[in-house]
């Protein structure tokens, strides 16, 4: 018998949350919702109040002790399930961790590549072999991560987000004040300037790890893009990059199967 399951992302900015009939792949998703990290307590009593109760949960949050320690209590109080967080290992669900230290990884890193994997395998047609990927996760911070063909993460870069560089400047200049402006090839005033500066700053370090991973693999990658500022970023990429909101939560549901027929 399946039951639902409760899949949990916890970023440094959000808390985001999806409930699915069961723990598989393709699940079918029956409510999900996204909190600022201020606004957890509420959960239980707000938007879980009303919510079927998983039989399972299994979540990823790289935000600190303090938060996961928050969500928990959330989630004991409101559902009767144990709370179960994912931790980079080696590897697992098909993905090879190549970080020197894997478990120093962010999970939601880790996570997101088994989604992004799975995804890949799935879209492949009949006798295609696996392709590398790029997987780019937009949230808090800007990760650009390489998979090569057989599922080994070979690396990735740590970028700061939009709000983040933008704050850096913003505290690090007397005449620049956070504005929000367009996005523009040619700048010609200070908010379209900022605007358009984090903006081709994130595509620039993208598109050269595609080319990374174009010439170390000898194939074009497969490219993913999540996190809640992907929307941001997707009109300004050059290439086929496929914004998948759900990729954690995949992930997740990937991992929680394998788990489950263990
Ligand atoms: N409702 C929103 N409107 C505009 N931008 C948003 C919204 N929610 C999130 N963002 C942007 O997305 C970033 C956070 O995305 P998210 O994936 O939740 O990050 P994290 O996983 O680090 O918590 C923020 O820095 C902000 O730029
Ligand atoms: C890189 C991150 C800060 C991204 O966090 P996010 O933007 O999702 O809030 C997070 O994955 C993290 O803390 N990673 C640990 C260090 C590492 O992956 O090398
Ligand atoms: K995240």
């Amino acid at each position: 018998m399946s039951s639902p399951f409760l899949a949990i992302d916890i970023g440094n900015t959000r808390l985001k949350w999806a409930l699915y009939d069961s723990a598989r792949p393709g699940a079918a998703l029956q409510a999900q919702g996204a909190e600022f990290l201020d606004h957890i307590e509420r959960l239980a009593d707000g938007p879980w109040a009303d919510l079927p109760s998983p039989g399972s949960m299994l979540g990823c949050v790289v935000a600190g002790d303090a938060v996961r320690r928050r969500a928990e209590e959330q989630i004991v109080e409101r559902f009767d399930c144990t709370p179960r967080w994912v931790m980079s290992s080696a590897g697992e669900a098909g993905i090879v961790n190549g970080y020197d230290h894997p478990t120093r990884l962010g999970a939601d890193r880790f996570v997101a590549m088994i989604g992004a994997r799975h995804r890949m395998l799935a879209a492949a047609k009949p006798g295609q072999p696996p392709r590398p990927m790029v997987v780019v996760l937009i949230g808090t911070a800007v990760t650009v991560e390489a998979i090569d063909a057989d599922g080994k993460f070979l690396g990735g870069l740590i970028l700061p987000g939009h709000g983040i560089m933008l704050r850096a400047l913003e505290s690090g200049t007397a005449g620049l004040h956070v504005p929000t402006g367009e996005v523009r090839e040619f700048p010609t005033n200070t908010s379209d300037a900022l605007t358009s500066g984090g903006t081709y700053a994130i595509a620039g370090a993208v598109e050269r790890m595609v080319q990374h991973v174009r010439s170390h693999c000898g194939a074009e990658p497969a490219c993913y893009m999540t996190g809640g500022a992907g929307w941001k970023m997707a009109p300004v990429m050059n290439g086929h990059f496929e914004l998948v909101e759900s990729l954690i939560m995949d992930g997740l549901l990937v991992i929680a199967r394998e788990r489950a027929s263990n």
